[in-house]
Protein backbone atom coordinates (compact mmCIF):
# COMPACT_ATOMS: atom_id res chain seq x y z
CA UNK A 1 0.00 0.00 0.00
CA UNK A 2 1.97 2.96 -1.31
CA UNK A 3 0.48 5.41 0.61
CA UNK A 4 0.89 4.51 4.03
CA UNK A 5 4.16 4.51 5.31
CA UNK A 6 5.60 1.39 7.35
CA UNK A 7 4.64 0.11 10.95
CA UNK A 8 6.06 2.66 13.52
CA UNK A 9 7.75 4.82 10.64
CA UNK A 10 7.43 8.19 11.60
CA UNK A 11 6.39 11.95 9.54
CA UNK A 12 7.37 14.86 11.31
CA UNK A 13 5.31 17.60 9.65
CA UNK A 14 5.88 21.75 9.92
CA UNK A 15 4.77 22.20 13.24
CA UNK A 16 6.34 18.82 14.46
CA UNK A 17 9.07 20.14 13.19
CA UNK A 18 8.97 23.68 14.75
CA UNK A 19 8.36 22.23 17.95
CA UNK A 20 11.40 20.08 17.55
CA UNK A 21 13.95 22.68 16.52
CA UNK A 22 12.58 24.63 20.00
CA UNK A 23 14.38 21.58 21.79
CA UNK A 24 17.23 21.61 19.99
CA UNK A 25 17.79 25.07 19.89
CA UNK A 26 17.97 25.38 23.68
CA UNK A 27 19.93 22.08 24.18
CA UNK A 28 22.74 22.89 21.41
CA UNK A 29 23.99 26.27 23.29
CA UNK A 30 24.39 24.12 26.43
CA UNK A 31 26.17 21.29 25.09
CA UNK A 32 28.94 24.06 23.37
CA UNK A 33 29.18 26.17 26.28
CA UNK A 34 30.47 22.55 28.21
CA UNK A 35 33.17 22.54 25.21
CA UNK A 36 31.22 19.62 23.27
CA UNK A 37 31.53 19.01 19.18
CA UNK A 38 29.02 17.35 17.32
CA UNK A 39 29.65 14.14 15.94
CA UNK A 40 27.56 12.58 13.20
CA UNK A 41 27.76 9.35 12.75
CA UNK A 42 26.36 6.34 10.16
CA UNK A 43 23.02 5.54 10.88
CA UNK A 44 23.78 1.81 9.21
CA UNK A 45 26.41 -0.11 11.31
CA UNK A 46 27.74 -3.58 11.29
CA UNK A 47 25.47 -5.95 13.56
CA UNK A 48 28.46 -6.87 15.52
CA UNK A 49 29.64 -3.11 16.48
CA UNK A 50 26.06 -2.85 17.63
CA UNK A 51 26.19 -5.78 19.67
CA UNK A 52 29.41 -5.26 20.95
CA UNK A 53 29.56 -6.27 24.55
CA UNK A 54 26.65 -7.32 24.69
CA UNK A 55 25.00 -3.60 24.33
CA UNK A 56 21.54 -4.39 23.04
CA UNK A 57 19.80 -7.62 22.58
CA UNK A 58 19.69 -8.60 18.38
CA UNK A 59 15.92 -8.88 18.81
CA UNK A 60 15.38 -4.82 18.97
CA UNK A 61 17.49 -4.02 16.59
CA UNK A 62 15.59 -3.67 12.79
CA UNK A 63 18.31 -5.21 10.34
CA UNK A 64 18.89 -4.43 6.87
CA UNK A 65 18.39 -7.11 4.09
CA UNK A 66 21.92 -7.55 2.60
CA UNK A 67 23.76 -9.25 0.13
CA UNK A 68 24.53 -12.95 1.78
CA UNK A 69 28.61 -12.70 1.86
CA UNK A 70 28.76 -9.32 3.36
CA UNK A 71 28.14 -9.20 7.54
CA UNK A 72 24.18 -8.11 8.86
CA UNK A 73 23.99 -4.58 8.87
CA UNK A 74 21.48 -2.51 10.84
CA UNK A 75 19.96 0.89 11.63
CA UNK A 76 21.48 2.60 14.60
CA UNK A 77 19.63 1.53 18.08
CA UNK A 78 21.43 4.44 19.71
CA UNK A 79 24.75 5.72 19.34
CA UNK A 80 26.99 5.40 22.24
CA UNK A 81 28.53 2.33 20.71
CA UNK A 82 28.71 4.19 16.80
CA UNK A 83 30.93 6.94 18.85
CA UNK A 84 32.79 4.77 20.85
CA UNK A 85 34.28 2.91 17.65
CA UNK A 86 34.51 6.25 15.48
CA UNK A 87 36.15 7.58 18.63
CA UNK A 88 39.18 4.55 18.33
CA UNK A 89 38.69 3.73 15.11
CA UNK A 90 39.06 7.41 13.14
CA UNK A 91 39.79 10.21 15.60
CA UNK A 92 43.30 8.05 16.46
CA UNK A 93 45.44 11.58 16.33
CA UNK A 94 43.07 13.55 18.84
CA UNK A 95 44.16 13.63 22.48
CA UNK A 96 41.74 12.61 24.95
CA UNK A 97 39.14 13.79 26.53
CA UNK A 98 36.89 14.13 24.05
CA UNK A 99 33.89 15.78 24.23
CA UNK A 100 31.14 14.75 21.86
CA UNK A 101 27.26 15.52 21.70
CA UNK A 102 24.86 14.47 18.67
CA UNK A 103 21.34 14.86 17.72
CA UNK A 104 20.13 11.90 15.59
CA UNK A 105 17.18 9.48 15.08
CA UNK A 106 17.75 5.93 16.54
CA UNK A 107 15.44 2.61 15.45
CA UNK A 108 14.28 0.02 17.83
CA UNK A 109 12.21 -3.02 17.50
CA UNK A 110 9.66 -2.64 19.96
CA UNK A 111 9.55 -6.04 22.34
CA UNK A 112 6.26 -7.02 21.78
CA UNK A 113 6.81 -6.63 18.44
CA UNK A 114 2.99 -4.99 18.12
CA UNK A 115 2.87 -3.67 14.39
CA UNK A 116 2.11 0.13 14.99
CA UNK A 117 4.77 0.21 18.04
CA UNK A 118 6.75 3.45 16.92
CA UNK A 119 10.41 2.40 16.00
CA UNK A 120 11.95 5.72 15.20
CA UNK A 121 13.22 7.89 17.88
CA UNK A 122 15.17 11.12 18.44
CA UNK A 123 17.94 11.86 20.55
CA UNK A 124 20.24 14.44 21.58
CA UNK A 125 23.14 13.61 23.88
CA UNK A 126 26.98 13.95 25.17
CA UNK A 127 30.00 11.37 25.33
CA UNK A 128 32.65 12.41 27.73
CA UNK A 129 35.58 10.06 26.35
CA UNK A 130 38.92 9.64 28.30
CA UNK A 131 38.20 10.51 31.73
CA UNK A 132 36.89 8.33 34.61
CA UNK A 133 36.29 9.29 37.90
CA UNK A 134 34.42 11.94 40.46
CA UNK A 135 34.74 15.23 38.06
CA UNK A 136 33.94 13.51 34.79
CA UNK A 137 30.69 11.69 36.52
CA UNK A 138 29.99 15.25 38.32
CA UNK A 139 29.92 17.46 34.87
CA UNK A 140 27.77 14.24 32.93
CA UNK A 141 25.29 14.75 35.89
CA UNK A 142 25.37 18.68 35.76
CA UNK A 143 25.12 18.77 32.36
CA UNK A 144 22.32 17.00 32.52
CA UNK A 145 20.66 19.35 34.78
CA UNK A 146 21.74 22.24 33.12
CA UNK A 147 19.59 20.82 29.67
CA UNK A 148 16.91 20.67 31.42
CA UNK A 149 17.15 23.71 32.92
CA UNK A 150 17.42 25.26 29.98
CA UNK A 151 14.28 23.89 28.86
CA UNK A 152 12.63 25.28 31.64
CA UNK A 153 11.90 21.86 33.36
CA UNK A 154 11.64 21.86 36.73
CA UNK A 155 9.76 19.07 37.50
CA UNK A 156 11.91 15.95 37.98
CA UNK A 157 14.23 13.70 39.37
CA UNK A 158 17.47 11.93 39.03
CA UNK A 159 17.31 8.51 39.67
CA UNK A 160 20.89 7.20 40.64
CA UNK A 161 22.66 4.00 40.02
CA UNK A 162 26.03 2.06 40.49
CA UNK A 163 26.35 -1.01 37.91
CA UNK A 164 29.56 -2.06 39.11
CA UNK A 165 28.12 -2.26 42.83
CA UNK A 166 25.16 -3.51 41.54
CA UNK A 167 26.83 -6.29 39.38
CA UNK A 168 28.70 -7.55 42.66
CA UNK A 169 25.99 -7.75 45.26
CA UNK A 170 24.50 -9.62 42.68
CA UNK A 171 27.75 -12.21 42.74
CA UNK A 172 26.24 -14.94 45.22
CA UNK A 173 23.49 -15.85 42.71
CA UNK A 174 24.64 -18.69 40.06
CA UNK A 175 25.11 -17.72 36.81
CA UNK A 176 21.55 -18.61 35.39
CA UNK A 177 19.85 -17.53 38.52
CA UNK A 178 21.70 -14.20 37.93
CA UNK A 179 20.39 -13.38 34.85
CA UNK A 180 17.04 -14.18 35.88
CA UNK A 181 17.59 -11.79 39.06
CA UNK A 182 18.48 -9.23 37.25
CA UNK A 183 15.93 -9.60 34.92
CA UNK A 184 13.59 -9.39 37.42
CA UNK A 185 14.67 -6.57 39.42
CA UNK A 186 15.29 -4.80 36.13
CA UNK A 187 11.82 -5.08 34.86
CA UNK A 188 10.93 -3.93 39.10
CA UNK A 189 8.81 -7.64 38.63
CA UNK A 190 8.98 -8.91 42.09
CA UNK A 191 6.41 -11.44 41.84
CA UNK A 192 8.84 -13.53 39.39
CA UNK A 193 11.34 -12.42 41.31
CA UNK A 194 9.51 -14.17 44.58
CA UNK A 195 8.94 -16.82 42.43
CA UNK A 196 12.67 -17.72 41.43
CA UNK A 197 13.75 -21.16 42.97
CA UNK A 198 16.21 -19.08 45.70
CA UNK A 199 17.72 -20.25 48.95
CA UNK A 200 16.34 -18.29 51.82
CA UNK A 201 19.90 -16.47 51.85
CA UNK A 202 19.70 -15.84 47.77
CA UNK A 203 15.93 -14.63 48.34
CA UNK A 204 16.69 -12.20 51.08
CA UNK A 205 19.36 -10.58 48.85
CA UNK A 206 17.10 -10.96 45.80
CA UNK A 207 14.40 -8.84 48.14
CA UNK A 208 17.19 -6.84 49.75
CA UNK A 209 18.36 -5.59 46.40
CA UNK A 210 15.18 -5.15 44.92
CA UNK A 211 14.13 -2.76 47.57
CA UNK A 212 17.23 -0.51 47.23
CA UNK A 213 16.15 2.87 46.46
CA UNK A 214 15.59 5.78 48.71
CA UNK A 215 17.24 8.74 50.08
CA UNK A 216 20.52 8.51 49.66
CA UNK A 217 21.54 8.82 53.10
CA UNK A 218 19.38 5.77 53.64
CA UNK A 219 20.53 3.34 51.02
CA UNK A 220 24.22 4.17 51.64
CA UNK A 221 23.71 3.12 55.37
CA UNK A 222 21.46 0.12 54.49
CA UNK A 223 24.29 -1.27 51.85
CA UNK A 224 27.18 -0.22 54.50
CA UNK A 225 25.96 -2.44 56.59
CA UNK A 226 26.34 -5.50 54.35
CA UNK A 227 29.76 -7.60 54.25
CA UNK A 228 31.25 -5.89 51.51
CA UNK A 229 34.65 -6.53 49.76
CA UNK A 230 37.55 -3.58 49.65
CA UNK A 231 36.66 -2.81 46.30
CA UNK A 232 32.88 -2.25 46.86
CA UNK A 233 33.30 -0.33 49.84
CA UNK A 234 35.57 2.09 47.86
CA UNK A 235 32.44 1.98 45.14
CA UNK A 236 30.36 3.20 47.87
CA UNK A 237 32.66 5.82 49.29
CA UNK A 238 32.86 7.36 45.82
CA UNK A 239 28.82 7.10 45.30
CA UNK A 240 28.92 9.33 48.92
CA UNK A 241 31.84 11.60 47.13
CA UNK A 242 29.61 12.02 44.24
CA UNK A 243 26.00 12.71 45.55
CA UNK A 244 27.55 15.26 47.79
CA UNK A 245 29.89 16.97 45.21
CA UNK A 246 26.18 17.32 43.16
CA UNK A 247 25.10 18.99 46.10
CA UNK A 248 27.76 21.05 47.40
CA UNK A 249 27.79 22.57 43.40
CA UNK A 250 24.44 23.06 43.56
CA UNK A 251 24.50 25.02 46.87
CA UNK A 252 27.37 27.39 45.57
CA UNK A 253 25.72 27.71 42.56
CA UNK A 254 22.59 29.65 44.34
CA UNK A 255 20.56 26.71 42.62
CA UNK A 256 18.00 24.05 45.09
CA UNK A 257 18.51 21.11 43.36
CA UNK A 258 16.42 18.23 45.08
CA UNK A 259 18.67 15.63 45.85
CA UNK A 260 19.30 12.10 43.71
CA UNK A 261 16.93 8.88 44.40
CA UNK A 262 19.39 6.32 44.99
CA UNK A 263 18.71 3.18 43.45
CA UNK A 264 20.92 0.73 43.27
CA UNK A 265 18.34 -1.90 42.05
CA UNK A 266 18.88 0.43 39.00
CA UNK A 267 19.34 -1.89 35.81
CA UNK A 268 19.58 -0.44 32.54
CA UNK A 269 18.41 -2.91 29.58
CA UNK A 270 21.99 -1.82 28.01
CA UNK A 271 24.58 -3.66 29.19
CA UNK A 272 27.99 -1.91 28.43
CA UNK A 273 27.39 0.59 31.79
CA UNK A 274 30.67 -0.51 34.23
CA UNK A 275 29.99 2.19 36.75
CA UNK A 276 27.26 5.08 37.66
CA UNK A 277 24.17 5.04 35.71
CA UNK A 278 21.00 7.30 35.93
CA UNK A 279 17.90 8.20 34.25
CA UNK A 280 16.08 11.50 34.39
CA UNK A 281 12.22 10.64 35.38
CA UNK A 282 10.01 13.37 34.70
CA UNK A 283 6.39 12.99 36.99
CA UNK A 284 3.49 13.73 35.14
CA UNK A 285 -0.53 13.05 35.62
CA UNK A 286 -0.23 9.86 33.79
CA UNK A 287 2.66 9.15 36.25
CA UNK A 288 6.44 9.22 35.51
CA UNK A 289 8.33 9.77 32.25
CA UNK A 290 11.40 8.65 31.39
CA UNK A 291 13.27 11.85 29.84
CA UNK A 292 16.84 10.27 29.24
CA UNK A 293 19.27 7.92 30.76
CA UNK A 294 22.74 7.20 30.50
CA UNK A 295 25.89 6.00 32.67
CA UNK A 296 29.25 5.34 32.50
CA UNK A 297 31.26 2.80 30.52
CA UNK A 298 34.90 2.03 30.56
CA UNK A 299 35.29 -1.37 28.65
CA UNK A 300 33.37 -0.57 25.64
CA UNK A 301 35.87 1.57 24.17
CA UNK A 302 38.62 -1.24 24.41
CA UNK A 303 36.30 -3.59 22.13
CA UNK A 304 36.99 -1.33 19.05
CA UNK A 305 40.63 -0.53 19.37
CA UNK A 306 42.81 -2.23 17.11
CA UNK A 307 45.01 -2.80 20.40
CA UNK A 308 42.46 -2.94 23.10
CA UNK A 309 43.14 -0.31 24.56
CA UNK A 310 40.84 0.90 27.91
CA UNK A 311 39.42 4.39 27.85
CA UNK A 312 36.95 5.29 29.61
CA UNK A 313 33.78 6.71 28.91
CA UNK A 314 30.44 8.77 30.25
CA UNK A 315 27.41 10.19 28.81
CA UNK A 316 23.57 10.19 28.37
CA UNK A 317 21.27 10.72 25.75
CA UNK A 318 17.79 12.84 26.49
CA UNK A 319 14.07 11.70 24.65
CA UNK A 320 13.39 13.85 22.12
CA UNK A 321 9.65 12.63 22.00
CA UNK A 322 9.24 12.58 25.47
CA UNK A 323 10.89 15.79 26.06
CA UNK A 324 8.10 17.10 23.09
CA UNK A 325 5.46 15.94 24.96
CA UNK A 326 6.07 16.93 28.31
CA UNK A 327 7.05 20.57 26.88
CA UNK A 328 3.71 20.49 25.19
CA UNK A 329 1.69 20.14 28.97
CA UNK A 330 3.27 22.98 29.83
CA UNK A 331 2.59 25.10 26.83
CA UNK A 332 5.95 26.40 26.14
CA UNK A 333 6.24 25.27 22.53
CA UNK A 334 5.34 27.29 19.71
CA UNK A 335 1.71 26.41 18.32
CA UNK A 336 2.64 27.83 14.51
CA UNK A 337 5.37 27.47 12.54
CA UNK A 338 7.20 30.64 11.94
CA UNK A 339 5.25 33.20 9.97
CA UNK A 340 6.22 35.07 6.63
CA UNK A 341 7.40 38.87 7.02
CA UNK A 342 5.75 39.86 3.71
CA UNK A 343 4.11 39.15 0.93
CA UNK A 344 5.32 40.60 -2.50
CA UNK A 345 2.15 40.65 -4.86
CA UNK A 346 3.36 41.29 -8.27
CA UNK A 347 0.24 43.62 -9.22
CA UNK A 348 0.55 42.82 -13.18
CA UNK A 349 2.71 39.88 -15.72
CA UNK A 350 4.94 42.92 -16.40
CA UNK A 351 5.96 43.25 -12.21
CA UNK A 352 6.82 39.65 -12.02
CA UNK A 353 10.56 40.09 -12.40
CA UNK A 354 10.99 43.37 -9.86
CA UNK A 355 8.93 40.91 -7.71
CA UNK A 356 11.27 38.45 -7.13
CA UNK A 357 13.69 41.21 -7.35
CA UNK A 358 12.42 42.90 -4.27
CA UNK A 359 11.53 39.91 -2.12
CA UNK A 360 15.42 38.87 -2.56
CA UNK A 361 16.52 42.36 -1.94
CA UNK A 362 14.07 41.88 1.39
CA UNK A 363 15.39 38.61 2.30
CA UNK A 364 19.31 39.82 1.97
CA UNK A 365 18.71 43.03 4.03
CA UNK A 366 16.59 41.36 7.04
CA UNK A 367 19.12 38.76 7.59
CA UNK A 368 16.61 36.09 6.05
CA UNK A 369 13.58 37.12 7.86
CA UNK A 370 10.84 35.14 5.62
CA UNK A 371 9.58 36.54 2.45
CA UNK A 372 7.02 34.79 0.03
CA UNK A 373 5.50 35.36 -3.39
CA UNK A 374 2.03 35.67 -4.17
CA UNK A 375 2.20 32.98 -6.88
CA UNK A 376 -1.55 33.26 -7.94
CA UNK A 377 -1.47 36.18 -10.71
CA UNK A 378 -5.39 36.66 -10.78
CA UNK A 379 -6.00 36.55 -6.83
CA UNK A 380 -8.05 39.74 -6.09
CA UNK A 381 -6.59 42.30 -3.25
CA UNK A 382 -9.21 41.09 -0.76
CA UNK A 383 -8.01 37.58 -1.44
CA UNK A 384 -4.30 38.55 -0.43
CA UNK A 385 -5.61 40.25 2.31
CA UNK A 386 -6.87 37.59 3.76
CA UNK A 387 -4.49 34.85 2.81
CA UNK A 388 -2.17 37.44 4.34
CA UNK A 389 -4.03 37.85 7.62
CA UNK A 390 -4.52 33.86 7.72
CA UNK A 391 -1.00 32.93 7.77
CA UNK A 392 0.16 36.35 10.14
CA UNK A 393 2.02 37.76 7.60
CA UNK A 394 3.36 40.97 9.06
CA UNK A 395 2.53 43.26 5.26
CA UNK A 396 2.38 42.81 1.82
CA UNK A 397 4.43 44.63 -0.55
CA UNK A 398 2.67 45.55 -3.66
CA UNK A 399 4.80 45.64 -7.02
CA UNK A 400 3.52 47.84 -9.74
CA UNK A 401 4.93 47.32 -13.68
CA UNK A 402 7.86 49.28 -13.36
CA UNK A 403 9.56 47.96 -9.79
CA UNK A 404 7.69 50.88 -7.35
CA UNK A 405 6.90 48.49 -4.04
CA UNK A 406 4.20 49.68 -2.08
CA UNK A 407 3.94 48.37 1.72
CA UNK A 408 0.73 47.64 3.39
CA UNK A 409 0.88 46.42 6.65
CA UNK A 410 -1.48 43.95 7.56
CA UNK A 411 -4.31 44.57 10.40
N1 LIG B 1 23.13 5.44 24.45
C1 LIG B 1 22.40 5.28 25.68
C2 LIG B 1 22.53 6.47 26.56
C3 LIG B 1 23.95 6.77 26.87
C4 LIG B 1 24.76 7.68 26.34
N2 LIG B 1 25.96 7.52 26.88
C5 LIG B 1 25.90 6.55 27.76
N3 LIG B 1 24.67 6.06 27.74
C6 LIG B 1 20.91 5.03 25.35
O1 LIG B 1 20.48 5.25 24.25
O2 LIG B 1 20.19 4.64 26.24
Amino acid sequence: MIHQPPAGARDLLPLDVTQKRWIEKRLRPVFEGWGYHRIITSTVERLDTLMAGGAIAQSTVIQLQEREEDSPLALRPELTASIARTAVTRMTDTTFPQRLYYNANVFRRSKNNSHNSQQEFYQAGVELLGVGGLLADAEILLLLQDCLQSLGLHQWRLILGESGLTRSLLRIFPEPLKHKVREAIAQLDRLTLEALPLTPEQQERALFLFDLRGRPEDVLQRVGQLELEPGERETLENLKSLIDLLEESARSNGSTTVAPILDLSLIQSLDYYTGIVFEVVSETEFGPQSLGQGGRYDRLLSLYHPQGEMIPGIGFALKLENLHQILLQTGQLPTTTPATQTLVVPTSPRAYAAAFAHAQTLRQNGEYLPVELDLSPYSSQSAVRQYASDRGIAQIAWIEGEGKAEIEIVG
